[in-house]
């Protein structure tokens, strides 16, 4: 049996159509979902393999992206979120009864990504958003009781489906941090 990643990407990456005018991300529940607006495309679209990202029922990853904050606004039942950890750098608002993550912020504007929020495109309503790119935080899944003997079959799952797996983010990610960090050490 094949290794199961997450369900938007075990049957092979779906590309996005380039031109995603954005959506509406719906949470899980079966009424009085929470329903937060995204303006276009999101970027940096990747799976995560973090302990701290919201992941559906059964997957190993979660299949997360970023956008401007500014295009992030709650359409409906925001009463129903709440932060999960308010100590970490990405403040994830969830909904109370599902359990599902509608949006991540980072509050800190020192944060190399400031301004930009993490939400999970399997949540649209529509389909075409950016497909992932890569794979972060892979080994992170130990963490989450993967066997450290599974992590060989599940790197060569990920670049068969076309992910490159690494440990943290990917190089532009980690390049884009430095820089940040080099930049503010100057000032
Ligand atoms: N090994 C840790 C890694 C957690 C981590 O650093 N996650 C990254 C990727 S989402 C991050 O930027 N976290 C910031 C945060 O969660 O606030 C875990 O799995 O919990
Ligand atoms: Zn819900
Ligand atoms: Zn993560």
């Amino acid at each position: 049996m094949t290794v199961a990643l997450h369900p938007s990407i075990d049957n092979g990456l779906k590309q996005g159509t380039g031109h995603f005018a954005g959506g509406t991300l719906a949470c899980k529940c079966k009424d009085h979902q929470v329903k937060v607006a995204v303006k276009g495309d999101v970027a940096h679209n990747h799976a995560c393999g973090c302990t701290k990202c919201w992941k559906p029922q059964g997957a190993t990853f979660s299949v997360v992206a970023v956008v401007p904050r500014q295009n992030v606004s709650v359409l409906e039942n925001g009463d129903k979120l709440e932060i999960v950890d308010a100590s970490a750098v990405i403040q994830r608002h969830a909904c109370k009864a599902c359990g599902t993550h509608m949006f991540g912020r980072i509050e800190n504007k020192n944060h190399p990504f400031y301004g930009l929020d993490f939400i999970h495109p399997e949540l649209f309503q529509e389909q075409g958003s950016q497909a992932p790119q890569f794979a972060a935080f892979v080994s992170s899944v130990i963490e989450s009781g993967v066997k450290p003997e599974q992590m060989a079959g599940i790197r060569a799952r990920l670049k068969e489906i076309g992910l490159e797996p690494y440990d943290c983010l990917s190089p532009a990610l980690m390049d884009a941090i430095a820089t940040h960090v080099a930049k503010a050490k100057a000032a």
